[in-house]
């Protein structure tokens, strides 16, 4: 079995602009998510390959972060990578950065590299560039603000105009743990995502709430749209969130 060290990528400082195409794999092509993503993202299962931070995969997969300024996008990555809260003042992104996480879905290794957008209008141009390339989406909005609700719409055009047709896109209504300020209903954001055929749910990067979840519902997905067998049943990602979904107040993590 011949294992390969091909994705030197790692995520780089806060503030960096990235050019789409080189920096997940130092501008070398290969079997991961390097120049252009192969467009189903399998590495090769039997051929594992290795991340920056040493791990084992068996197939990658480019997951991006988009949504309004201000939503959680970046504290969303911090809590999934890191399991910390990123507290105090709001330092909002500028242009894109990347953080690898390797996930073990049905006994296979996973990677997914996550790239983490500036929701600020002025960057729009440059992220642009990287939905292409994107195999999922999630897109944030924040329970507390309403017009990052109503600009969903918007986020979803943008999407259909610069992304892959069969991009796997989930919305996620984040800051949950915010009852007192919150102006969104839950109900709000369901009947949202069924009029756009989306699966939803709501998150809390502050407590961890279905963090996890989404982004292991994403992998899932993604790794049952690559390797089918014959007798699988296809994976319903709605369901699978809705059976292992923790609402808010419930629980915190
Ligand atoms: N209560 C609460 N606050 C949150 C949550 N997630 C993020 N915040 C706060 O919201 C603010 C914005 O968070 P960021 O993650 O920086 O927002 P962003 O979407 O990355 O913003 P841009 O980089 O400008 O696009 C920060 O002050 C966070 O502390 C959450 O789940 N709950
Ligand atoms: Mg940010």
């Amino acid at each position: 079995m011949s294992r390969k060290k091909n994705l030197k990528g790692k995520g780089s400082s806060k503030s960096s602009i990235a050019s789409p195409n080189k920096s997940s794999n130092n501008g070398k092509s290969g079997n991961g998510i390097g120049s252009v993503a192969p467009s189903n993202g399998v590495v090769y299962p039997s051929r594992p390959s290795v991340s920056s931070s040493g791990e084992f995969y068996d197939m990658a997969f480019k997951v991006m972060l988009v949504g309004d300024s201000g939503v959680g996008k970046t504290c969303l990555l911090v809590r999934f990578k890191d399991r910390a809260f990123l507290a105090g003042s709001f330092i909002s992104t500028v242009g894109i950065d990347f953080r690898n996480k390797v996930l073990t879905i049905d006994m296979l290794k996973v990677k997914l590299q996550i790239w983490d957008t500036a929701g600020q209008e002025r960057f729009r141009s440059v992220t642009h560039a990287y939905y292409r390339d994107a195999h999922a989406l999630l897109l944030l909005y924040d329970v507390t603000n309403k017009a990052s609700f109503d600009n969903i719409k918007a986020w979803l055009t943008e999407i259909h105009d610069y992304a892959q047709q069969d991009v796997v896109i989930m919305l996620l209504g984040n800051k949950a743990d915010a009852t007192h300020d919150r102006v969104v209903k839950r109900e709000e954001g369901e009947s949202l995502a069924k009029a756009f055929g989306v699966p939803f749910m709501e998150t809390s990067a502050k407590s961890g709430l279905n963090v996890e979840l989404a982004f292991t519902a994403v992998a899932k997905e993604l790794k049952h749209r690559s390797i089918k067998e014959p007798d699988d049943p296809k994976f319903q990602l709605q369901d699978y969130v809705n059976k292992e979904m923790k609402t808010a107040g419930c629980c915190s993590s």
